[in-house]
């Protein structure tokens, strides 16, 4: 828990960093402007650098700093394992089968929410949520019962849990092909019915036969791998399957329409998205052998079940093994009554080992997610290595700065349409991603002039809702030591409230590099200047003549503002120059009136970092 003395230290560095009601909730009235906003990774970061502790101490500073626990809902069973590691971190609320009304009522309380497929997650419960769900976990690889636009629109993170069920999933789709092929299901209900039918369940051999993995990722990898041992010859159908994946398990990589119609078997292994939903259709069927066998572990709506049942009666498909379907539970029971199909209730992912590691794997994701760190099973935001990100985090400042800086440049009802950023970089671009970067200039240019809150999951989507384009431009360095020599902010058909920050094109320009680990200005307009991005700052034009740095110097020592730095730049000698000054307090109006009427001042501006 936080102490009064390590909260007032935090008082000393710039507001941003004491951003949460969380994190200093006894002095809202030093930090007013900033309690809306979420912890993040940038935030964290720079509490880090504050305090001089390592990036790599960052994430436990929001425990450090916390006074509550955050909140986690875990709306439908997970394993033991990945309970106690949430509760070592957070109050956990366990309430399964709750309606959508209960739901969306609880979540507003709730900082996580961790689902399985069968808990939707809409626009209905990130509304409810009113901006406190920051993690979305799906405890499990589809994220179709997730409104990832919703999601990414109200800046809520969604990670889900990729790996630890693949093998699970794989052996159902083998143990559905095998108990379709051998009549398994039909045959064990007609000897519990006191049957004893032989003739009726012949079944098929699989060996030799060709099976057709539809989405060659994960799961369906694994399938083939396995179909490849019971004999069967494998293809698959994959767009963006990796050839040389396809090659190393024997398997031949097709056209949609060749492995269709070339198959005996067809598993389904592809994602459900507006682009796969109901791909198999009467025509998809059509084009497929009589008496071909479908086996389904991937997505009920993959499948358009009045077709299938269809292609069922009419014999084109001969028999069909689903796990999934479009509505789960099914309310239309004619599917999985048929005679020809094998059902089960979503269990592909159901193994006790599994569920332990799907449990565990999520529980990490989300604890990880809410310290701020950024997850590597993101669903809705760029992943970046942990490495990338402690060599970044500098940049991270510098740019989000820039941004900040930039548009305090901007005349009072300029709209803002158009933003070029400029990396100058050593670095070969697949070295530099700049997504983190760019999130961090749109936060900087927009935070300060809007309601919105920008991370890294809604930067883009609230630039462009907002009608902002960003550009990116590299312009090649020659040290390629840093990952970035400079940064510069752009913006273009504004007016300036300072004239002097405008390039020879009349864009707002400001530029800044990374100098002993933190972010400074380098130029603005067409000034160069050298002054550290801390605090607020004054820049003002006079005429180049002696005596200006203890004219305006004096002014703010007479009226009690502290100077923590200065800087003098100048295009032409003993005619323009740019005097940058940094301040610890912010200056009254009395006092900056004082400093306009200084006559060779010639305009100046106050910013606040
Ligand atoms: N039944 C279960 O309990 C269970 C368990 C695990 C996974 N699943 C489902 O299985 C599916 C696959 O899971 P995964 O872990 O292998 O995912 P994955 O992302 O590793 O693989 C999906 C593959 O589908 C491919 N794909 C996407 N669109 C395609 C298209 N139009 N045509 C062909 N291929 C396409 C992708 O390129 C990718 O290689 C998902 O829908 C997942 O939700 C179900
Ligand atoms: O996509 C998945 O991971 C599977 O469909 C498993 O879903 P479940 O967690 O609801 O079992």
């Amino acid at each position: 828990m936080i102490s009064s003395s390590s909260c007032s230290r935090l008082t000393t560095l710039p507001p941003y960093t004491i951003s949460t009601p969380r994190l200093c909730p006894q002095f809202p009235k030093l930090c007013p402007r900033f309690c809306k906003k979420p912890l993040t990774i940038t935030n964290v970061l720079k509490i880090a650098d504050s305090l001089n502790l390592s990036s790599t101490a960052a994430p436990d500073l929001h425990s450090l700093f916390s006074r509550t626990k955050p909140t986690i809902l875990v709306s439908e069973k997970l394993g033991d394992a990945g309970l106690d590691l949430l509760r070592s971190f957070a109050d956990v609320d366990c309430s399964y089968n709750l309606s959508p009304d209960d739901l969306c009522s609880k979540i507003s309380s709730c900082d996580a929410l961790i689902v399985r497929s069968g808990t939707k997650v809409t626009r209905q419960v990130f509304e409810a949520a009113k901006g406190r769900l920051k993690v979305v976990g799906r405890a499990g690889v589809g994220i179709d019962n997730v409104d990832l636009q919703a999601a990414t629109e109200f800046g809520c993170l969604v990670v889900n849990a990729p790996t630890a069920n693949t093998i699970a999933a794989a052996e159902h789709g083998i143990a559905l092909l095998a108990a379709m092929a051998r009549n398994v299901a039909q045959a064990d209900a007609s000897m519990k019915a006191g049957k004893w039918l032989r003739n009726k369940y012949v079944g098929v051999s699989m060996v030799g036969k060709t099976l057709a993995i539809m989405g060659f990722g994960k799961v369906g990898s694994e399938v083939a791998r396995r179909a490849k041992g019971l004999g069967m010859h494998v293809v698959a159908h994959d767009p963006y399957a990796p050839a040389d994946r396809a090659r190393a398990i024997g398997v031949e990589l097709l056209s949609f329409d060749e492995a269709v119609s070339t198959a005996d078997f067809i598993s389904l292994h592809i994602p459900l998205t507006p682009a796969t939903c109901k791909v198999f259709s009467d025509a998809t069927f059509a084009k497929m052998k009589r008496g071909v066998r479908i086996i389904n572990v991937a997505r009920g709506g993959v499948i358009d079940e009045d077709a299938l049942l269809r292609a069922l009666d009419s014999g084109i498909v001969a028999q069909a093994a689903l796990d999934v379907f479009g509505e789960e539970p099914p309310k239309d029971s004619k599917l999985v009554q048929h005679q020809n199909v094998t059902a089960t209730p979503h269990l592909g992912a159901s193994t006790k080992e599994a569920q332990e590691g799907v449990a565990v794997e999520i529980a990490e994701a989300v604890v990880g997610a809410l310290q701020g760190e950024l997850s590597a099973t993101a669903v809705n935001a760029p992943m970046v290595p942990p490495e990338v990100l402690s060599e970044l985090a500098p940049y991270v400042a510098l740019a989000e700065k820039l941004g900040r800086l930039a548009v305090q440049l901007v005349s009072g009802g300029s709209g803002i349409k158009s933003v070029k950023v400029v990396y100058r970089s050593g670095r070969d671009p697949d070295d530099l991603d700049t997504r983190l970067l760019r999130a961090m200039i749109t936060k900087g240019i927009i935070e300060p002039i809007s309601d919105s809150v920008i991370n890294l999951v809604n930067a883009d989507f609230i630039a462009k809702q907002k009608g902002l384009g960003i550009s990116e431009e590299r312009v090649p360095a020659n040290s390629s030591l840093q990952p970035v020599d400079s940064i510069q902010v752009r913006i273009s058909n504004v007016n300036s409230k300072f004239q002097s920050a405008l390039s020879e094109n009349g864009e707002i320009s400001v530029e800044g590099r990374v100098k002993y680990g933190k972010p400074h200005l380098s130029r603005v307009g067409s000034f160069e200047v050298d002054v550290s991005l801390e605090g607020n700052l004054i820049l003002c034009r006079q005429v180049d003549q002696p005596g200006m740095i203890g004219r305006v110097g004096g002014i703010l020592g007479e009226n009690n503002v502290n100077v923590s730095f200065m800087s003098v730049g100048r295009t032409v000698r003993r005619k323009k120059a740019i005097m940058a000054i940094g301040v610890d307090e912010e200056p009254d109006k009395d006092t900056l009136n004082k400093i306009g009427h200084v006559p060779a001042v010639e305009e100046f501006v106050f910013l606040n970092l």
